[in-house]
């Protein structure tokens, strides 16, 4: 350790550089992405906060490998995802990364375990059972895994999202919103899991999110505004997200004035 510096920040997981993504042409075009550059640690909470248009989802996705770009380069676990075809990206994807949606997206005619076990199944993994058994216990979903969605509470079927996200230990875990869908003691349960996923286990997870009390969970916030990565720091408290999201707020009205 540099006693100067502190720890040296861990190594990055992803590397997106110069990103652009346009939709639409001419008059029409739209700048959901404009040399958005951003760093994403391994093994730590990350989320990702700015004004509704910003580009959160679209950089989320381009990360992830879901969407292309016009421009620029991303590198996740080494690997430069521009550089493959679409049906590479989906193997890479399946490999290396989960998700979960604000909407759960978990397969109505499967049982929980089965939602749990299918992006292994997908990936032509072997499930770590000791690893899915954790999973489920400290989620407290064990007595829940013969059912369907349908017969889950919200914060169960995302509990199950979790778990089936977490289940091949990818090396990143997406969350697009998380607890949206969630009453505010299911959200804050799991928040404190994906916490605690990157405290104990070293899961690098990227969260996009409007809400400063769930980027208070992450280790750092980064922040978009018109496509771009314009501010970030570690160890955010709500109170300090919500300060930095006012003067974003100031700036809007002062070029709207
Ligand atoms: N498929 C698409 N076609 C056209 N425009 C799109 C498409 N997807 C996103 N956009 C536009 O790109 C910009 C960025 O969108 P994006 O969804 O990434 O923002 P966001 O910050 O995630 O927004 P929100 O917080 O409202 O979800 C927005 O202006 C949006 O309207």
């Amino acid at each position: 350790m540099n006693p100067s510096t502190g720890p040296a920040a861990p190594a990055p997981i992803i590397v997106a550089e110069r990103l652009v993504k346009t939709y639409g042409t001419g008059a029409a075009a739209v700048h959901a992405l404009d040399h958005a550059t951003l760093s994403i640690a391994a093994g730590r909470f990350t989320a990702v906060m700015g004004p509704s248009g910003s580009g959160k989802s679209t950089m989320m996705h381009v990360m992830a490998g879901l969407d292309s770009v016009d421009s620029g380069t991303v590198r996740l676990g080494g690997v430069e995802l521009t550089e493959l075809s679409e049906r590479e990206r989906t193997v890479l994807r399946r490999r290396k990364v989960g998700f979960v949606f604000q909407s759960f997206n978990l397969v109505p005619s499967l049982t929980a375990a089965e939602n749990i076990e299918l992006p292994l199944r997908l990936a032509g993994k072997r499930a770590d059972s000791a690893w899915v058994d954790e999973l489920v216990t400290t989620l407290g979903i064990q007595e829940r895994l013969s059912h369907r969605p349908n017969e889950l509470s919200g914060g169960q079927q995302q509990r199950v999202a979790v778990a089936r996200a977490l289940a091949s230990r990818p090396e990143v875990v997406f969350a697009d919103e998380p607890t949206g869908a969630l009453d505010s003691r299911a959200g804050r349960a799991l928040l404190a899991f994906l916490q605690r996923a990157s405290r104990e286990f070293g899961q690098t997870i990227v969260m996009v999110t409007h809400d400063p009390v769930a980027a208070g969970f992450a280790d750092r916030v980064e922040f978009l505004a018109d496509g771009q990565v314009v501010d970030g720091f570690d160890h955010p408290t709500a109170q300090a997200v919500l300060d930095r999201m006012a003067r974003f707020d100031a700036v809007a009205e002062e070029v709207a004035a």
